[in-house]
């Protein structure tokens, strides 16, 4: 478990990190680490390229307290964390989250505020292209627009002064178990990732497995099209915004502007105008019936809207205004 071997796995992470410019020299890092496979294999790749990086390390785990042996795991890794001498920082949920969401959104919060109290303004995560290559099929089967399609990206804001930065996204699972059989990493195992009532360990369990008899590189293929997705999410986002400024005006949107769109970035500036309107994200439907006012006659109006709110045809122009008006 020396740190000081210099491995292909590293000389990988080593180029990404130049190539994407993921996690600068001199930076302080705070590694979430479950202590399952991916983050103590991130662990070991990232003590083995610090002394190139010259990065402070620390680590944190966030106690869930929803396994037996989950007091364990955290001193397990307290006592890893004493061997490799890194800090580490552990909170331990009150009461037991209630669900898988509940989980994470504690979770980012604890990692937010120890990030915080140690100055760290990047935490790392073990996330793999395999979770990529999950959560892509898994948003598939609810359903999603291109933005959810391009999720897990390698780096997101968290909020003004900490961003989260998933360097593992270039290696799969299986990359990460054979670091762990390289490095003999003391991984523990966490029960709840067999069991099959969660949605995500199907996925992993029995769907992927099925893929990779069509193509053993699905994961990896997976991964690509969430990463190509991603590249075109910005764009067209970036795209829209363009739009919608030139077709915003106080009178409301420029409905001759719209017609002349393509219908996909007439239901994107859609979205964005009535997000802006509502406060809330407006639903396929509503964006629809106001699709349809684009090429409306004067007067016509909309009825989907919530808060008494109605979308209205006047002119060139394309508003909203209380039912009351
Ligand atoms: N309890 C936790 N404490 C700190 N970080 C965590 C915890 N659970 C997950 N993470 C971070 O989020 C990443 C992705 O989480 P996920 O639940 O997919 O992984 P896992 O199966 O629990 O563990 P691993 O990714 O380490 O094998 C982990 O690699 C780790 O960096």
């Amino acid at each position: 478990m020396s740190s000081d071997c210099w491995t292909p796995f590293h000389a990988r992470l080593h180029q990404l990190l130049q190539r994407r410019s993921l996690l600068p020299t001199r930076s302080r890092l705070l590694l979430a680490v479950s202590g399952g496979q991916d983050s103590l294999a991130l662990v070991q790749l990232l003590r083995g390229l610090q002394p190139h990086w010259h990065w402070s390390l620390a680590i944190a785990h966030c106690d869930h307290g929803w396994r037996s042996d989950s007091t364990a795991n955290a001193e397990h890794l307290r006592q890893l964390a004493d061997q490799w001498q890194l800090p580490f920082y552990c909170q331990r949920s009150p009461e037991p989250p209630r669900s898988e969401a509940a989980a994470r959104t504690w979770r980012y919060q604890v990692l937010e505020a120890i990030a915080a109290d140690i100055d760290a303004a990047l935490l790392v995560t073990g996330h793999t292209a395999s979770d990529r290559a999950e959560t892509l099929l898994y948003n598939l089967t609810r359903g999603s627009h291109l933005q959810g399609l391009a999720s897990l990206r390698w780096q997101r804001s968290l909020s003004d002064r900490l961003t989260l930065v998933r360097p593992f996204l270039g290696f799969t699972r299986a990359e990460t178990s054979k670091m762990v059989q390289q490095f003999q990493l003391p991984v523990w195992e966490d029960s709840t990732n067999r069991d099959r009532r969660f949605a995500r360990n199907r996925l992993r369990l029995e769907v992927l497995p099925q893929l990779r008899q069509i193509n053993p590189q699905c994961d990896r293929h997976l991964a690509n099209t969430a990463e190509l997705l991603a590249d075109e999410a910005d764009w067209l986002a970036e795209l829209t915004e363009q739009v919608y400024q030139q077709s915003l005006s106080e009178r409301g949107l420029c409905r001759s502007q719209l017609a002349q769109q393509p219908i996909a970035l007439q239901r994107r500036v859609l979205h964005a105008f009535l997000q802006d309107q509502l406060q809330r994200s407006p639903s396929t439907v509503q964006v629809e019936e106001l699709r349809q006012l684009i090429t409306a006659p004067q007067g016509s109006c909309s009825s989907s809207l919530p808060q008494r709110r109605v979308a209205v045809v006047a002119g060139d122009w394309l508003r909203l205004q209380s039912v009351d008006d």
